[in-house]
This record gives C-alpha cells, sequence and structure tokens, in this order.
C-alpha cells in the first residue's frame, strides 16, 4: 500500500496541527516539534509526515512531493500554487490587514512604497484596486519600517492587534482572513482518491469533537 505524504508547516502552528491529527486518530511518536528530523511515518495509518518550513509546504504540494499540506492561507495566497484549497482546519486565525502610523492612503503623487514578508499578495491587493505601489520583502519584523522610514505602509497578520498596536500603528484597511487549512495536490487528488477523501473525513469528524 502507498503511504499518503503530508507536509506540514514548521512554526507556531506545528502544536495544533499534530493535536488535529491525533484527535482524527493519526499519529507520529517520534515526533516533537524541536526535533531536527525531518521525516516521520504513521505506519497504521499510512501516513508520511514531511516537516518543513511554512511557506514551503504549497511548492512541496504544487510539485507533488507531497500529496496533502497544512498550512495558513497565508502561504497558500503568497505562493500562488496551483493546488486545491480544500478545508478550513478552524485555527491559526489572523487577518491580513493594511496599516500604517495614519489614515493617509495616499502619497502625494510618489509611488507607495509597502514593506511585507507578503509581496505576492500585496502586489494583488493594490492591482485590484488601481493603485501603483512598490513592495519592499523583509522577513519579519515588519512593523519597524514606517518607524523608520523604510516604507509609507505595511502590509501583515494581525491577530490580537498588540503588536501594532505597541509600535503605534493602525489597521487602516483588512484584506483578508487568514487561517489555516488541507490543502492537496491535483494529480494526487484524482489518483489517490479514496485515501486522500477517508483522511479528509477523519479530519470534519474531529473538527466536530
Ligand atoms: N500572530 C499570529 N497569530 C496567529 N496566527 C499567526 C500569527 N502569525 C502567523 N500566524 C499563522 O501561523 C503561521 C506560522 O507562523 P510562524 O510565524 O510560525 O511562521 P513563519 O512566519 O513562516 O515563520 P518564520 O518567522 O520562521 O518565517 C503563519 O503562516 C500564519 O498562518
Ligand atoms: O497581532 P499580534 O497578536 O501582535 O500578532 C501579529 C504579529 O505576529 C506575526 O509576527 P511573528 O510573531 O511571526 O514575528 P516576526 O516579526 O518575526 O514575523 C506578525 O507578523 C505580526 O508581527
Amino acid at each position: 500500500m502507498d503511504y499518503l505524504t503530508l507536509a506540514m508547516a514548521k512554526g507556531r502552528t506545528a502544536k495544533q496541527t499534530i493535536s488535529l491529527l491525533e484527535k482524527a486518530g493519526v499519529q507520529f511518536p517520534d515526533f516533537d516539534e524541536k526535533t531536527r528530523k525531518l521525516i516521520f511515518y504513521d505506519q497504521e495509518m499510512l501516513i508520511k509526515l514531511v516537516y518543513v518550513k511554512a511557506i514551503d509546504v504549497p511548492t512541496y504540494v504544487e510539485k507533488g512531493a507531497a500529496d496533502i499540506g497544512i498550512v495558513g492561507k497565508d502561504n497558500i495566497a503568497e505562493a500562488q500554487a496551483d493546488i486545491y484549497d480544500m478545508m478550513d482546519l478552524n485555527f491559526g486565525k489572523c487577518k491580513f490587514v493594511l496599516a500604517g502610523t495614519s489614515n493617509e492612503l495616499h502619497n502625494q503623487g510618489r509611488k507607495l512604497t509597502i514593506a511585507t514578508k507578503y509581496p505576492a499578495v500585496t502586489r494583488e491587493y493594490f492591482k485590484r484596486r488601481g493603485i501603483p505601489v512598490e513592495t519592499i520583502k523583509l522577513n519579519g519584523s515588519v512593523e519597524l519600517a514606517p518607524l523608520i522610514g523604510l516604507s509609507d505602509l505595511i502590509v501583515d497578520i494581525v491577530e490580537t492587534g498588540t503588536t501594532l498596536k505597541e509600535n503605534g500603528l493602525k489597521v487602516m484597511e483588512t484584506i483578508d482572513a487568514i487561517s489555516t487549512r488541507l490543502i492537496v495536490n491535483k494529480a494526487s487528488f484524482a489518483t489517490k482518491s479514496a485515501s486522500i477523501h477517508s483522511f479528509m473525513n477523519k479530519l470534519e469528524q474531529a473538527l466536530e469533537v
């Protein structure tokens, strides 16, 4: 029998992912979040877990290196991968927002600069709105950029709002809601249909508990 390969995001959603999988009857006995090991097996359920950086999960799934993936919608949107987004797993909830030091969006004829970990999402959002912008890709502490003149505004994730508040920034617009999702490789969805549906049913039941 073939294993289903599941790409799981490292980081702050890993614990909740493992606990949802456990509720669904999927277990990786030698897994712990701090491990340096990258592949784990549930020999009974025939699931192979690959433990990768969140932004890479959509790539593994699109290329077929993994059949399914569990990752935030922020990374799915940023990766622009050709995959099926099948299920909302109801955790990792936060929002994409546009934020700045004031509520002023226009910048007197000059192109707005937006610092973000999510340049593709940012470009797409402003393209839809017909506003030309320049994006500056950062890898963290994005809230700092408008405070020291690196950018006019930021596009980032907000959960509690504490980081924005502590840095004197305000939400100007909410761009999208984010949660952790189950994604599926398009070819695997056809060729491994039975095992993927069985896995999704188990997750659905676990979500109802
Ligand atoms: N403040 C937050 N509150 C809730 N969920 C969040 C928050 N920040 C991020 N997330 C969600 O959790 C996922 C993982 O976040 P985490 O910060 O661990 O990953 P990352 O940004 O890829 O890590 P790194 O900081 O190593 O680049 C995000 O992709 C997003 O879906
Ligand atoms: O609204 P809050 O609850 O304050 O959460 C929002 C913060 O969480 C994330 O940062 P993360 O912790 O991943 O740190 P980073 O700056 O390294 O990206 C995000 O990029 C915000 O900075």
